[in-house]
């Protein structure tokens, strides 16, 4: 039976949802919970729905769509106020606390705080600094965010131009942004909100340049908010969405701030100039992969909200015929439907079982760096989540803009919310790093993983199946019943990687041992590399799927439908790249045959699940955002309720009529020319 976090003062639930709702063949609270972590965890996320949505500050979403930027920033500032105190109030974890932020879809003030100026401060400052601005923090005395990214460089950071000159004199550093280009541009909050901002910075000593450190920057004053003197910052305008975000701008001229407002947990400047560094010297980057590794799980709760409208409108809408005499089919019976939208669904499902592994290798990773000082898992988990972010996002702006259509016409209005979705995941393919750049990370890592091979040196975990010689592999795929086999899907995932790896890895040397310069020669196989950072993403996608499905501890049914829909992943996305499956010879022309076929019939056993798997997300309506995706189906009814916030809807004749349309119709504005 369905979950009931949906509003139940409201209508009758749609006849279509009910019956879908009747004919599933599983208990759809074992996979809620499976997402949430467990009952515990479910129960809580029910409490903190309860507190939030009863609150008319987080109601009704879609309202959000007919406000100014204006009115939609104060609002964020009011409920990240609500938040924050909230948060200290009932003593919510970091764990907690993104759950709530997935309930209200990160749509707040200040949410950087949380998300990037804490992170920052507890990985790059000393115990002495901490001491001192983690409880200013953690208490909101000081609001902060990450200015990082200039006008002219936010990918290639050893390009940033905001400088923080040594001066032994006063022991201070002096900030300055010289350029136009140097200007900081687009840290979130830093518009209006900040009172801090760690900053990013080139240090230089003696003349000498050191390369980008991090400095604790005070904006403006703690008393009237008012930018302190040196100091130029605003908002940089609309974007495509995240308008409630004063995203910002920030300009440095002569700023001095004390020595000790460098973060020195990684790199020292003492009193008298001297640096000194310890770690890894690209420990400064680590708050970006804490935020690629959460932004993966991102785009599992925004593809999840995109796919769950579209199915369950999909149900409730009838439009054309199959038969003549028949009456109105559910669109979702049309295989075309199903076919654009269960692979979505399934891609939602997979992204949920990498983000949870990724997130449980990056704490492990954090356990060894703090109770051993190993920094040894860094590379390996900066090369799975920049590949995994670039992915993920990939995969969230696809599936979204499917589900976007699947809703035909409806669906390109704003409260279908699949518009603020696709938004969002267009702002996740591009910050914490371009999806290119960041493939290029990983592939940058993959060739260093097989040019060990070669030497018969360990590779990493993710990289084991590089020690396999694709010669040896032979497609495993006897019978189309084989299809669904996830340990043979395994395997070609693997083997296609690794030869993709080997080809391009092969290319490049032949290219630089017949004397090309190594930077063409990279430049002329980027795409390539590209290619393969995705292969090896996809390839951990379909590990972790089946490693969960495989080893979870749940009912035989709830494992059935879980494995269709990891089957249906995997074929897919062979389907997708069928050309490089077959150009590496992990498959035949004739299993390629044969995997359309059992995708098609993935569609048919996938059906009858179909809104129970939506239901299974288990998302509020209030959290979904949603008219057409919401729980009970009244789809129509919401539309039409929703025409009277509408702002136009304000005037029954609006203004402008008075002032061109009547003129115009009388013949008065001709005749005035
Ligand atoms: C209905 C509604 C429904 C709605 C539903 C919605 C539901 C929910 C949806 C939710 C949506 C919310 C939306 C909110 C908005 C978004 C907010 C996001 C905030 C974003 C904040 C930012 O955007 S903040 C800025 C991030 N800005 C970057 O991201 C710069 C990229 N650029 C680099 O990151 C470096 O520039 C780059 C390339 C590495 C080269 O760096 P470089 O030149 O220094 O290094 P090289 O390439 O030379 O590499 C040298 C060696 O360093 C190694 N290495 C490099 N990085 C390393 C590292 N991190 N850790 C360890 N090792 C590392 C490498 O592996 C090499 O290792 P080796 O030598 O062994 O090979
Ligand atoms: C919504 C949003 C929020 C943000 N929040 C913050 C924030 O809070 N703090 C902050 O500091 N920054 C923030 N940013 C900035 C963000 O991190 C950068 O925009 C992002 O890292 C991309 O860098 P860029 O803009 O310089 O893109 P560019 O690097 O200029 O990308 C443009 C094109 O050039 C290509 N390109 C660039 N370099 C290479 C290369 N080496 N090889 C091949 N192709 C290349 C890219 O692939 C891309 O196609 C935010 C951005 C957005 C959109």
């Amino acid at each position: 039976m369905a979950n009931t976090t949906t509003d139940d003062s409201r209508k009758e639930n749609n006849q279509d949802l009910t019956l879908e709702r009747s004919n599933a063949s599983f208990n759809i609270n074992e996979i809620t919970e499976i997402i949430d972590g467990g009952v515990d965890k479910t129960k809580f996320r029910k409490e903190m729905e309860k507190l939030l949505f009863d609150d008319p500050l987080f109601k009704d979403f879609y309202k959000t769509f007919f406000k100014t930027r204006s009115e939609l920033y104060e609002e964020s500032i009011a409920r990240g106020v609500k938040l924050f105190s909230l948060r200290q109030k009932y003593k919510w974890t970091d764990e907690q606390f993104e759950v709530i932020e997935d309930l209200v879809n990160h749509l707040f003030g200040m949410s950087l705080h949380f998300t990037m100026f804490i992170p920052s401060l507890e990985r790059l400052a000393t115990e002495t600094q901490k001491a001192k601005w983690l409880p200013l923090a953690t208490n909101f005395k000081i609001l902060g965010t990450y200015a990082q990214t200039e006008m002219g460089h936010g990918t290639y950071l050893q390009g940033l131009e905001t400088t923080a000159t040594y001066d032994p004199v006063t022991e201070e550093f002096i900030l300055n942004t010289p350029h136009k280009s140097s200007m900081k541009w687009w840290p979130g909050s830093l518009g209006k909100s900040s009172t801090h901002a760690l900053v990013q910075a080139v240090l230089i000593i003696n003349g000498k340049n050191y390369g980008m450190h991090p400095f604790m920057l005070q904006l403006r004053s703690l008393d009237n908010h008012m930018p302190l003197p040196g100091i130029e910052v605003g908002d940089i305008g609309p974007k495509m969405t995240v308008n409630y975000n004063d995203n910002g701008f920030l300009l440095l001229k002569n700023v001095r701030i004390p020595r000790q407002h460098m973060l020195m947990k990684h790199a020292q400047v003492s009193s008298d100039g001297k640096y000194t560094s310890s770690g890894p010297n690209k420990a400064i980057y680590a708050t970006m992969v804490l935020v690629r590794v959460k932004m993966t799980k991102w785009v599992h709760d925004a593809l999840r909200k995109a796919i769950t409208t579209a199915v369950r409108y999909s149900a409730v809408r009838h439009q054309s015929k199959m038969d003549d005499s028949g009456p109105e089919p559910q669109i979702l019976d049309y295989q075309t439907q199903q076919y654009k939208l269960f692979p979505v669904l399934a891609d939602t499902y997979a992204l949920f079982f990498m983000s949870r592994n990724l997130r449980r290798q990056y704490n492990r990773m954090m356990e060894d760096i703090r109770n051993k000082g190993s920094y040894k898992m860094l590379a390996e988990i900066h090369s799975i989540s920049c590949g995994l972010k670039g992915l993920s996002s990939k995969i969230g702006i696809d599936g979204a803009s499917i589900c976007r259509t699947a809703c035909g016409g409806h669906g390109y209005l704003m409260v279908a919310g699949i518009s603020e979705v696709l938004g969002l995941l267009h702002s996740v393919v591009t910050a914490e790093g371009e999806y290119t750049v960041v493939c290029l990370q990983t592939a940058r890592y993959l060739m260093k993983q097989i040019a060990k091979v070669s030497v018969g040196e360990v590779v990493t975990e993710s990289c084991e199946y590089l020690n396999v010689d694709p010669q040896s592999f032979s497609c495993p795929l006897q019978t189309p019943a084989d299809c669904f086999n996830l340990t043979f899907l395994c395997d070609i995932f693997r083997n296609r990687a690794n030869s993709l790896i080997r080809s391009v890895a092969s290319r490049l040397q032949i290219a630089i041992e017949s004397g090309t310069p190594q930077h063409i020669a990279m430049n002329n196989n980027l795409q390539s590399l590209v290619r393969v950072a995705e292969a090896h993403s996809e390839t951990i996608m379909v590990l972790d799927f089946t490693a969960a499905v495989t080893s979870l501890r749940t009912s035989p049914e709830t494992i059935k439908v879980l494995t269709s829909l990891c089957q249906l992943h995997a074929l897919h996305t062979i389907v997708k790249h069928a050309g490089d499956f077959m150009e590496t010879e992990s498959v035949g022309l004739e299993q390629i045959k044969w995997i359309r076929e059992q995708e098609l019939k993935l569609l048919e056993i996938i059906r009858p699940n179909a809104v129970a798997l939506v239901d299974a997300f288990d998302l509020h309506d209030d959290s979904l955002g949603s008219l057409l995706g919401v729980y009970d189906g009244n789809v129509y009814e919401r539309l039409y309720e929703s025409t009277k916030y509408n702002p136009m809807n304000q005037n029954v004749v609006h203004p402008s009529y008075h002032k061109y349309l009547k003129p115009l119709m009388s013949g008065e504005m001709i005749s005035k020319l």
